[in-house]
């Protein structure tokens, strides 16, 4: 083993300029904890003359990134993001040349995990990507390592900082989504495209990824069903909290009679269940083992200190050389497992109806509910608006989701609604 890990880093952003920063500040403790220095000797970003109020001048300059996976380096960190283009070329050229790869990449590892993993595993070099999923939380390791003993029956958590942010917001200062959007995109942990944040899909980048580490999987980001919390009003955390309840965005993973079931939806979560009290941008993952019984990994989900924390985890792992096969077991051992049969789901639902003020229309969207066979437990109806619409809140007792889609639709097109209804499931 050489007497140096010598790392070349692309992306010089919030996370790769986190990572220089810890490497820095932290250089003896993490040379003792690792059994080696780490260091820094090539760097890669777009544009070279930005200030990041960090020294680079010590470190070689590469102006095209996919050449930076052929410098003299053990370990090339990819801090640059996107599922494809430059990000997945220079992924695939350092495991090709036998180097290990660090990412924070979830939205590469959704798409393409499964075949760097292979190619790592080639190569007999390290694939790791802690930072990927719940930016310092060390979940990965958590599910890889500490949980590998046991059955996974579900997992499930707080996977996206930014919906959080505005969920906590929208709760305890009454303001609608649009609103607090702005905000949250000011503070540096939303994606390029923030729309991968609010409408679930970076939440379910990295529920795929966690689900092939529980289930021992394949990768299958295809099958997440996927939504946002884009459509939430006010108005519907103001209920949620009447009933018992905050509203959050829950990735959940679980294994289903018919297959693996995935879904990122807003969820009502009961006051006393430890997911209600995570707030701000805060991540949180529970994994439910067969044997360990209830884990609950909670901490910062972004940001450039915490996800370079996660980064050099993984770095210091790569120099104890402490390394196995990315997903915990070989590519080739990962389960191809059909996703389940959403119609089997069962459980509780929150619905809200924008509808018309005027006779009837309570016992119309009743009447639908009664002929799908969903089953009622509360009905609130509140205050008009100024366009004349009321907001109809219902809680459903347990039943099958399939049930709902019924009720649903034989509602859709209806003159009483005056909006798209909105569909929340109850946190079992
Ligand atoms: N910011 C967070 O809190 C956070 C948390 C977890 C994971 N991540 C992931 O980490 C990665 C980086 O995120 P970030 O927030 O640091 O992004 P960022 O936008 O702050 O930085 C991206 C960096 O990549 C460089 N870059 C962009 N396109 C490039 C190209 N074509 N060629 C070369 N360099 C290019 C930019 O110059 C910049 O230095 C992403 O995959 C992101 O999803 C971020
Ligand atoms: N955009 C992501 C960054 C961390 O992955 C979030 O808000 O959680
Ligand atoms: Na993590």
């Amino acid at each position: 083993m050489a007497d140096v890990l010598r790392v070349a880093l692309a992306g010089l952003g919030t996370v790769g300029g986190g990572v220089i920063r810890v490497l820095d500040e932290n250089r003896e403790l993490i040379a003792r904890r690792a059994g080696r220095p780490i260091e820094v000797v090539a760097v890669s970003a777009r544009d070279r003359l930005k200030n990041r109020g960090v020294d680079l001048s010590r470190f070689a300059w590469v102006d095209d990134t996919a050449t930076l996976a052929d410098v003299e380096a053990d370990v090339i960190v990819e801090l640059i993001g996107g599922s494809d283009g430059p990000a997945l070329a220079l992924a695939r050229r350092t495991l090709a040349a036998g180097k290990g790869l660090v990412t924070a990449n979830k939205a590469m590892l959704a798409h393409h995990g499964l075949d760097l993993a292979r190619a790592a595993e080639e190569a007999g070099t390290a694939l790791k990507f802690e930072a990927a999923v719940a930016g310092g939380i060390p979940v990965i390791k958590g599910l890889r390592e500490g949980a590998a003993a046991n059955a996974i029956g579900r997992v499930y958590g707080i996977l996206n900082g930014t919906c959080n942010f505005i969920l906590s917001k929208m709760e305890s200062e009454g303001r609608d989504f649009a609103e607090v959007l702005a905000e949250a995109q000011a503070l540096g942990f939303a994606e390029a495209d923030p729309s991968f944040d609010i409408d679930g899909v970076d939440a379910a980048h990295k529920l795929s990824i966690l689900a092939s580490l529980a289930f021992g999987t394949a990768p299958a980001f295809d099958a997440v069903e996927i939504s946002g919390i884009r459509h939430l009003l006010a108005a519907d955390i103001a209920e949620a909290a009447a009933l018992g309840y905050r509203v959050r965005l829950i990735g959940v993973a679980e294994a289903g009679a018919s297959g693996l079931f995935q879904r990122v939806h807003a969820h009502l979560v009961p006051s006393d269940h430890p997911l209600a009290h995570v707030t701000g941008a805060t991540n949180a993952v529970v994994a439910e083992g067969n044997f360990v019984g209830r884990l609950l990994f909670q901490g910062a989900g972004a940001g450039a200190g915490p996800t370079a924390s996660a980064v050099v985890a993984d770095l210091i792992d790569i120099a104890r050389g402490e390394f196995g096969p990315a997903y915990a077991m070989p590519a080739d051992a990962l389960a191809t497992t059909a996703a389940a049969d959403s119609g089997e789901r069962r459980g509780r639902a929150y619905l809200r109806f924008s509808v018309a003020d005027r006779v009837g229309v309570l016992a119309e969207i009743a009447a639908a509910m009664r002929d799908a066979g969903v089953s009622i437990e509360s009905l609130i109806q509140r205050g008009a608006s100024a366009e004349g619409s009321v907001l109809v809140a219902i809680v459903t007792h347990e039943g099958p989701e399939r049930c709902v889609e019924h009720a649903l639709e034989r509602l859709r097109g209806s003159q009483s609604l005056t909006g798209e209804p909105l569909w929340m499931h109850i946190l079992a």
